[in-house]
């Protein structure tokens, strides 16, 4: 049931602009379109570099120590077909089962492959994030776009290892599920999320559920918990960077919701933290990722892992992912499934509130370890 894939061919982000036209290694016609050649910047990327010149001199100059002793080994996440949980065939489904708990327990990171979400609508949904991101920087800003949900950089970066070169909508769907909360203008991409969110709630929901059975606990905690509008969509864009290879797309965090499902697409950079190492995910076309949240690892007393991620940014060509976070409301409480507790009960608000606080005062997340008894 479970097994492991290493793809025949290297992400773009490793393949390198000297190899010749006919290796196959030669980045593809639609990646060259989206290289930027040569850090010419456009319209529609942040201003990084002027918004944030001291901290990138500087950084440049420091050439990043804390990252240089770290590792990047290969990865191989498991990857777990989940037909398995639709068969009749009892022994199929546990062996199904047991992949992704033992997955979550070790990794807190797997990929899945047929998992109900057609390519045409990951491929509609890309079209859409990519029309939305081309849009001039200075409209992303002020149009109030997607209730307001546009982020880039970093605010609170005092130093390269708390700065991520990347800009996101970060979508609370609450709001986008609203009939006529949007201008008109932009109403294809609301159509194409809404069926998206759908989707992914329905595949997120049903593998919370696998994994609090796996722990004899009944799935329905999430089904009542997590509704469709408590739920966020985040579509990430990584320009291009032309600093230090060592400069963070998205600097290293662990999620704050119960479980992630991320989409990639082909370019690559995205690294996980694996007993003590950086392992980089490699793309694969047909799979999800799919990863732990705080929430889960505290409402499974440590059963399950939050693990740390990250993206590298890219030197040559952007990339694109989608997340969608499977969240309680604010006021839901969690607490461990079983005594005794290794976490404080605390609310889901209570919990982001924390996060804002620690990120505002030190540039870091916190997480977890601020609620162990
Ligand atoms: C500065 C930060 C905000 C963030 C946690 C972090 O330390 C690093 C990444 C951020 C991120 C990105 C994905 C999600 O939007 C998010 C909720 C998360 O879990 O990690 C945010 C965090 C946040 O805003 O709390
Ligand atoms: O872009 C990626 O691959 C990861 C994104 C991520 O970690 C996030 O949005 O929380
Ligand atoms: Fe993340």
């Amino acid at each position: 049931m479970q097994h492991y894939i290493r793809p025949s061919q290297p992400p773009e982000q490793l393949s390198n602009l000297t190899s010749s036209p006919f290796s196959p290694r030669f980045p593809s016609l639609s990646l060259i379109a989206r290289t930027t050649m040569f850090f010419s910047k456009a319209s529609c990327d942040p201003p990084f570099e002027e918004h944030y010149k001291s901290l990138l001199r500087n950084s440049i100059m420091q050439c990043s120590q804390a990252q240089v002793h770290e590792v990047v080994g290969e990865c191989e996440l498991p990857v777990i077909d989940l037909s398995g949980l639709r068969s009749s065939d009892e022994e199929k489904r546990h062996a199904c089962v047991a992949a992704i708990a033992k997955a979550s327990s070790e990794w807190g990171f797997f990929q899945v492959l047929s998992h109900g979400i057609s390519t045409e609508l990951l491929g509609e949904m890309r079209r859409e994030q990519t029309k939305l991101f081309e849009m001039p920087f200075e409209k992303k800003v002020t149009s109030g776009l997607l209730n307001n949900s546009y982020r880039w950089g970093t605010p609170t970066a005092a130093s390269l290892d708390q700065f991520s070169w990347s800009e996101a909508f970060h979508v609370p769907l609450e709001k986008i599920l609203e009939e006529d909360g949007g201008n008109g203008e932009f109403n294809s991409h609301r159509v194409v999320m809404r069926k998206l969110a759908g989707a992914m709630s329905e595949l997120a929901r049903m593998l919370a559920g696998v994994l609090a059975e796996n722990l004899g606990y009944p799935g329905d905690f999430f089904t009542e918990n997590c509704s469709k509008r408590t739920c966020f969509l985040r579509l990430n864009r990584y320009p291009p960077c032309p600093f230090s290879p060592e400069t963070y797309g998205l600097m290293p965090h662990t999620d704050s919701d119960f479980l992630t499902i991320l989409h990639q697409d082909e370019v690559g950079g995205l690294q996980l933290r694996k007993d003590f190492k950086w392992v980089a995910v490699w793309p694969n076309p047909d799979a999800l990722i799919v990863n732990i949240g705080d929430l889960f690892q505290a409402w499974s007393n440590d059963i399950y892992k939050s693990a740390e991620h990250k993206v590298m940014a890219n030197g040559r060509v952007e990339r694109y992912s989608i997340a969608y976070f499977l969240c309680p409301s604010y006021e839901s409480t969690i607490g461990s499934y079983r005594e005794p507790s290794l976490y404080k009960k605390f609310t889901f608000g209570e919990f982001r509130k924390q996060v804002q606080k620690d990120v505002e005062k030190t540039g870091h997340k916190v997480g977890l370890s601020r609620f162990l008894i």
